[in-house]
């Protein structure tokens, strides 16, 4: 592309020029005062190319090296679309990378606003500063070349040239610092703006029934209007540099003719062409400060990119080790420890589940029961101690493949802004196969009836956060989706809360089916779901207390026995 750019450039220099000898030749040669080295050049290369020097000849020159300019023009053009769409895939794509790696210990403290302006809108605005720092080096390409053949043409209009520059340039460095400044602040706006965007969006219902979402408008209003006004400034500050642009190029040609005529005393064609080219190329070099002052306003989410970028890698938890995971025959936790800041939460805990067991762990809320659950499916890392699948060592095996045998229902349901059929199959393809066991597993979570009665059938669209069906719904929806996944390790962390009892009975149902066929392992507060489990932790402020059997444990602890009894077991 600089390339393309630089020989675009000489021709435009070199067809320019061409007018000094062109108005030379018409004029007789003798009516130039000064230099003749342009015509001299001229001559030796029409004589090179058996032509006569004449103006005829010259303008076809001046017509063929300014078509010889437009296909590289077009070349340019070209490269410069190909080197800004590669810069930002490249930004984009790692971004996408980025967020898919970022563990999920970090997510959950991560600020959100930055993370989607990042991920969406700045991505676009990096592109647009991309775009302004190649017109920059472009313009700033093209006044260079003006230079060389100014030196080589002219000494005295090169050095008006670099004195124009110097001027202009002592102007808008005032600018560029307070654009830059304005834009750094813009970025934090942004990224505020996105954060409460996202609150407002996912706390909606309760936004709106209480009545708070005026607080939240008031806040969103807030920031937006600050935003304005400091896009405004942005523009102000344009503005300003733009309307300066004439003033200045016009009162520094008239200080040149003046120069020119009463001190140099030259002929006017001669000045005419000296302005003509001055004047162009104070137009490339105000271009170049006018790229570079919508660059540096973008420079806050450059800086933001650039600082994500880093801060994705560094917290990247990428899918390490091995492939090759075919069966989870064993997982086994070994004086294991996690602590949150300087709380421990979880204490030496020693865990072992082997294949197509039935295990649950009750305890007291705040016990530390999802933090475990979350040590065995991955998510959460762990500080001292060991996890162990199948007898090695969980930080060697790819977690990829592990993850990919691991079914989760959480307390929330996932519902993806999809029809039914998606949402239970992730977007399977609709062959016979897969509609068939959409249907076995929608019979199986009791959801195959409610389907039917849609309107539109497995089709029908759930909508935002799945906001058009019941908590009910959505969650048997969620064991659905897991069901058919053919997983090995089903985890329910509370997975039936939000179903009424003969529902969650009608799943028990069938969750009971499944074992001896996979391990599940379960968390649950309703002692009643968990008591046919082949094995039941009991946890207490971190520690793991006991395990065994329903009845076992009801022997063995006080707090479990009068959990059962409280809730008639
Ligand atoms: N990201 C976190 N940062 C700091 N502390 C955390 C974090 N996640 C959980 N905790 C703390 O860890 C402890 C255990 O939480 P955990 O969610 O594992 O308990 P639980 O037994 O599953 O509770 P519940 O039955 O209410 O869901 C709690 O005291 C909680 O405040």
């Amino acid at each position: 592309m600089l390339f393309c750019n630089f020989i675009m450039a000489l021709l435009d220099g070199v067809g320019l020029t061409m007018f000094v000898p062109l108005i030379q030749v018409a004029d007789g040669v003798n009516s130039v005062k000064g230099d003749n080295k342009l015509i001299h050049i001229v001559s030796v290369f029409f004589k090179f190319i058996h032509l006569e020097v004449n103006v005829i000849n010259m303008l076809v020159l001046i017509i063929i090296i300014f078509l010889l300019k437009a296909v590289f023009f077009y070349f340019t053009q070209f490269f410069q679309t190909l080197t800004l769409q590669s810069f930002v895939k490249k930004i984009r794509v790692d971004l996408i990378f980025g967020l898919r790696d970022l563990s999920y210990k970090e997510f959950i403290s991560t600020d959100i606003g930055r993370l989607q302006s990042s991920l969406i809108g700045e991505s676009s605005q990096m592109a647009q500063a991309c775009a302004q720092y190649i017109e920059s080096i472009k313009s700033g390409m093209v006044v260079f070349i003006y230079l060389c053949m100014a030196f080589f043409i002219d000494w005295k209009f090169s050095i008006l040239i670099l004195v124009g520059g110097f001027l202009t340039n002592q102007i808008y460095n005032r600018f560029y610092v307070k654009t830059k400044k304005l834009s750094r602040e813009l970025n934090k706006n942004n990224h505020q703006y996105g954060g409460i965007v996202i609150e407002n969006v996912n706390n909606f219902k309760y936004l709106k029934a209480t009545g708070r979402n005026i607080f939240f408008t008031d806040r969103m209003l807030n920031i937006l209007y600050q935003m304005i006004d400091k896009n405004i400034l942005v523009g102000r500050l344009q503005a300003r540099l733009s309307a300066m642009r004439e003033p200045i190029m016009i009162t520094l040609v008239c200080v040149i003719i003046g120069f020119q005529v009463t001190v140099v005393g030259v002929a006017l064609s001669s000045i005419m062409i000296i302005l003509m080219l001055f004047y162009r190329a104070m137009a490339y070099l105000m271009s170049m400060q006018g790229s570079w002052n919508n660059y540096l306003a973008t420079t806050g989410s450059i800086e933001n990119i650039k600082d994500y970028q880093i801060y994705l890698k560094k917290n990247a938890e990428p899918e390490i080790g091995k492939s090759g995971l075919t069966e989870i025959n064993k997982i086994e936790l070994k004086n294991l420890s996690v602590s949150f800041g300087d709380r421990k939460i979880l204490n030496d805990i020693n865990v072992e589940i082997v294949k197509n067991q039935s295990v649950a762990l009750v305890g007291e809320s705040g016990s530390g029961k999802s933090t475990l659950v979350n040590i065995l499916s991955g998510l959460l890392k762990y500080d001292t101690g060991q996890y162990l699948v199948n007898g090695i060592d969980f930080t060697t095996i790819n977690r990829f493949d592990f993850k990919n045998k691991i079914g989760y229902i959480s307390q929330e349901p996932t519902i993806f802004n999809a029809d039914i059929f998606d949402n239970i199959t992730f977007w399977a393809d609709r062959t016979e196969e897969n509609i068939n066991k959409f249907f076995h597993v929608a019979k199986l979570c009791s959801i195959y009836d409610f389907i039917n009665n849609l309107p539109n059938g497995y089709n029908e669209l759930l909508g935002y956060n799945g906001m058009n069906i019941s908590g009910g719904q959505k969650q048997r929806i969620s064991i659905a989706r897991e069901l058919f996944r053919d997983v090995q390790i089903l985890i329910m962390d509370e997975a039936t809360s939000a179903l009424d009892s003969e529902t969650e009975a009608e799943i028990k149902q069938s969750i009971d089916s499944l074992k001896g066929k996979i391990t599940i392992i379960s968390i649950a507060h309703r002692l009643s779901t968990i008591r046919e489990a082949d094995k039941i932790f009991l946890m207490n402020n971190g520690d793991l207390e006991i395990s065994g059997n329903f009845d076992e444990l009801k022997s063995k602890s006080d707090y479990f026995r009068r959990m059962a009894q409280l809730q008639g077991l």
